[in-house]
């Protein structure tokens, strides 16, 4: 049995950033991720004045209900759009003039639900570029609130930013959401807004935010689900054991979902309140799946999809079209260049079985590529393997992967 010891949730650890901006008091988060992005909000919020202390585990926010203690700031958001949605929403509920941007890959990703949704809460914010996309400027003077009308059909992420802001609001939000993708990322928000004192709550597709504020809290951060996701899928495909302690039946994060996948595939999967164990039985079926509230984990799946006994298709997955690349046609190229039969349709792909030749993948800068191939390498037969065009770009989520993975991989021998 082979124990991971996985980093800290993106998702959580964005959000807590955020709710800690905004509390009354002292926020530690403990064991909170360090990646880029992550450490990219930290930086974004003290361009923005406030107080975050970063030590290896701990980090210490000092909340500042009222707002940015900067008049004026302009914060890089680099490649993530958490930071890059969710920064420029704490900041409008404050006062000051405030401009954001992003990397080349974050600045084609779209924002304009969200800056639309603002701009109907009358904050007066301008797209210096593109319209719908960074680079932006806010003119912040605080927030009334109010009703909305959302589609977060795109990314869950517009939903989470204006549900995060409604405690910041005078009166509160009323939103009704058309569209929703990613829904469980949406009770993340909602509980951990909970968490730190807010009272949301939600019946179907209207969601009420009532003007609370946050309260501090210490808040340990529970380890990355999606991250997770690499090493229950290398289990599964090399019969092997592996378990990820703290991520169990309470978890917060909908990717844990993916270790039922690979459970409809053949693997053994054992989910406790405190930990997750997958283990490959040497049986990889194919079958179909909808990973549209999970669709992180899609180019997981993709890349051990080759090794099932027929084909994967993955359905309702539009929306990885618009992460870090398109990911649908990313993953596709890449199983092309190994050898493999794939087809795709606007939010789906079909892979067939087949044995992986050597070959380098093109990662598109996106983590998520490089780290689901890793995958694929342990089964690929003949040197070099599997490598990268940018095996750098780990960094975003997962910056020790290559390490953590080599020695995962070295373990088995
Ligand atoms: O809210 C979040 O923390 C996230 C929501 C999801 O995005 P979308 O809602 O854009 O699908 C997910 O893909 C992303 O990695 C993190
Ligand atoms: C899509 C992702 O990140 P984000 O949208 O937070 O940049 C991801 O981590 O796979």
């Amino acid at each position: 049995m082979t124990v991971i010891d996985i980093p800290g949730s993106k998702s959580v650890t964005a959000r807590a950033l955020f709710l800690a901006a905004a509390a009354d008091g002292t926020t530690t988060l403990v064991r909170p991720l360090a990646s880029d992005d992550t450490e990219g909000f930290a930086e974004g919020l003290t361009a923005l004045g406030y107080e975050v202390e970063r030590t290896p585990h701990t980090w210490r926010v000092q909340g500042r209900p009222a707002g940015p203690a900067a008049a004026t700031a302009d914060v890089h958001c680099r490649d993530g759009a958490t930071t890059a949605r969710f920064l420029p929403t704490l900041a409008a509920a404050g006062h000051g003039d405030f401009r954001f941007d992003a990397s080349a890959q974050m600045r084609r990703r779209p924002l304009g639900p969200l800056t639309g949704a603002l701009r109907a809460l009358g904050v007066d914010l301008r797209h210096e570029e593109a319209e719908g996309h960074h680079p932006l400027r806010i003119a912040a003077a605080g927030i009334k609130g109010g009703d909305l009308t959302l589609d977060a059909g795109q990314s869950s992420q517009y939903l989470t930013a204006l549900l995060m802001l409604g405690p910041l609001t005078a009166e509160g939000l009323r939103i009704t959401v058309t569209d929703l993708v990613s829904e469980p990322y949406v009770e993340i928000t909602l509980a951990m807004m909970r968490a730190f004192g807010a009272g949301p709550t939600r019946d179907g597709r209207v969601f009420t935010v009532p003007p609370t504020g946050y309260r501090a809290t210490t808040y340990a951060v529970e380890p990355d689900a999606s991250t997770s996701s690499y090493f229950f899928a290398a289990a599964a495909l090399t019969g092997r054991e592996v378990t990820v302690p703290g991520l169990g039946t309470g978890a917060l994060q909908g990717d844990l979902a993916f270790a039922d996948v690979l459970r409809r595939m053949g693997a053994d999967v054992d989910i406790a309140a405190d930990r997750t164990t997958v283990r490959g039985t040497g049986r990889l079926r194919g079958l179909t799946v909808n990973m549209r509230d999970i669709s992180d984990t899609m180019p997981t799946l993709a890349a051990i999809a080759p090794f099932a006994d027929g084909p994967v298709r993955i359905e309702d997955v539009a929306n990885t079209r618009v992460k870090e690349c398109d990911r649908l046609d990313a993953c596709a190229e890449n199983l092309r260049r190994l050898g493999i039969t794939v087809h795709t349709g606007p939010d789906w792909i079909e892979i067939h079985p087949g044995t992986p030749r050597p070959a380098e993948i093109a990662t598109h800068g996106d983590h998520r590529i490089v780290m689901s191939f890793a995958v694929t390498g342990l089964r690929t037969p003949g040197a070099p393997g599997i490598t990268f065009d940018d095996p750098g770009c780990v960094r975003k989520t997962f910056p020790a992967f290559h390490e953590v993975f080599a020695a995962f991989r070295d373990d088995a021998r």
